[in-house]
C-alpha cells in the first residue's frame, strides 16, 4: 500500500503573500504578431491560493497570455506585477526563479529519460551547486543532491507514479506523461503554476485523475494555479474564478456560475458574429 506523504512535509512555497492577497496582476496587456492582435488591453489578477481558469474559443489569446505571464513573450503594452514586482519583459528562466512554472499544451519532456530524471531536471533550478562544485567539493554537492532527491521522491509519491519512476517517459501513456510533466513543474516549488490544457487528449478516467491531482496540488501544497482548459465541465468544477477571452479581448471575469450564464460568453462559444 502506498502511504501518501504528510502535506506539512511537502514544502509548500512560502512567498510571504497571505492567502487571498494579490499574487499576479496583469495590467492592460496588449500583444500583436505583425498585424495580428493576439491580446488587446487585457487586465485580470490571480490571488494567492486560488485556481484561476483562462478560457475562450480557439484563437482567443489564451496561450499568448500564458506566454506573456511566464516571460516568453514581451507585450507591446501593459505590464505584469508578480509578487509585488512590476515588469514588462522577463526571460523565462527568470520567471522560473521568481516562482512561475508551467506545463505545455503538448507535453514537453525529455522522452528518452526516465520519470525520475525528468522530475530531477525540473529540480535543477533549485540547485545551488553546479558541476564545478561537484568536482571540487564532492561532499557538499552530494549532500545537496540527496536533499533534492528526497524532494523529488516526495513528488513521485504525491503523484502516485512510483511504479514508473525508472520508465523512459516516451514509453508512457499520454495521461501519465502529463502527470510527469506536472511533477517536473512541481519540482520547481512554484508560487504560481501555469497549466496549459492539462486535460487535452485525455480519456475520462485520466481527466478525473488529473483533476484530483490539480485539486491536491492546490489544497495540500498550497500552490496557486492558473490554467487554460477547453473541457467546460472540468473548468467549472475546478476553478474559483474564471476569466473569459474572445478574439484577444476579455469578455467576462468572475465565479464559474456567473460566467456560465453570461450571454456574451454563451455567444462567443456559439460563434455568434460580432
Ligand atoms: N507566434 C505567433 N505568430 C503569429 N500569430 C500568432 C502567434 N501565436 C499566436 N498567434 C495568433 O494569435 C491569436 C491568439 O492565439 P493563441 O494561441 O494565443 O490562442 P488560444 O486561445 O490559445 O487558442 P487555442 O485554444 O486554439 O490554443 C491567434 O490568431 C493566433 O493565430
Amino acid at each position: 500500500m502506498n502511504v501518501r506523504p504528510d502535506p506539512a512535509q511537502l514544502g509548500a512555497p512560502d512567498d510571504g503573500i497571505a492567502k487571498g492577497d494579490l499574487l499576479l496582476d496583469v495590467k492592460n496587456v496588449s500583444l500583436s504578431f505583425g498585424g495580428v492582435k493576439a491580446i488587446t488591453d487585457i487586465s485580470f489578477d490571480v490571488r494567492k491560493g486560488e485556481i484561476r481558469a483562462i478560457i475562450g474559443p480557439n484563437g482567443a489569446g489564451k496561450t499568448s497570455m500564458l506566454n506573456v505571464i511566464n516571460g516568453f513573450y514581451t507585450p507591446q503594452r501593459g505590464s505584469i506585477v508578480f509578487r509585488g514586482e512590476e515588469r514588462r519583459a522577463m526571460k523565462p528562466h527568470h520567471a522560473v526563479r521568481q516562482g512561475i512554472a508551467r506545463t505545455f499544451q503538448n507535453v514537453a519532456l525529455f522522452k528518452g529519460m526516465s520519470t525520475l530524471d525528468n522530475i530531477m531536471a525540473g529540480r535543477s533550478v533549485k540547485m545551488k551547486r553546479g558541476l564545478g562544485w561537484q568536482m571540487l567539493w564532492h561532499g557538499p554537492a552530494l549532500a545537496e543532491e540527496i536533499e533534492h532527491r528526497e524532494k523529488v521522491e516526495e513528488i513521485i509519491d504525491f503523484l502516485e507514479i512510483q511504479h514508473i519512476r525508472k520508465t523512459p517517459v516516451g514509453k508512457l501513456p499520454y495521461g501519465l506523461q502529463k502527470r510527469v510533466e506536472l511533477g517536473r513543474a512541481l519540482a520547481m516549488e512554484p508560487s504560481l503554476l501555469l497549466l496549459d490544457e492539462p486535460m487535452a487528449g485525455m480519456n475520462l478516467e485520466e481527466k478525473e485523475d488529473m483533476s484530483r491531482f490539480i485539486i491536491d496540488v492546490n489544497q495540500q501544497r498550497g500552490t496557486t494555479i492558473a490554467l487554460i482548459e477547453h473541457d467546460m465541465g472540468v473548468v467549472m468544477d475546478l476553478s474559483d474564478r474564471v476569466v473569459v477571452l474572445d478574439y484577444g479581448k476579455k469578455i467576462a471575469d468572475g465565479a464559474p456560475d456567473a460566467v456560465k450564464t453570461n450571454q456574451q460568453v454563451i455567444d462567443a462559444y456559439l460563434g455568434v458574429a460580432h
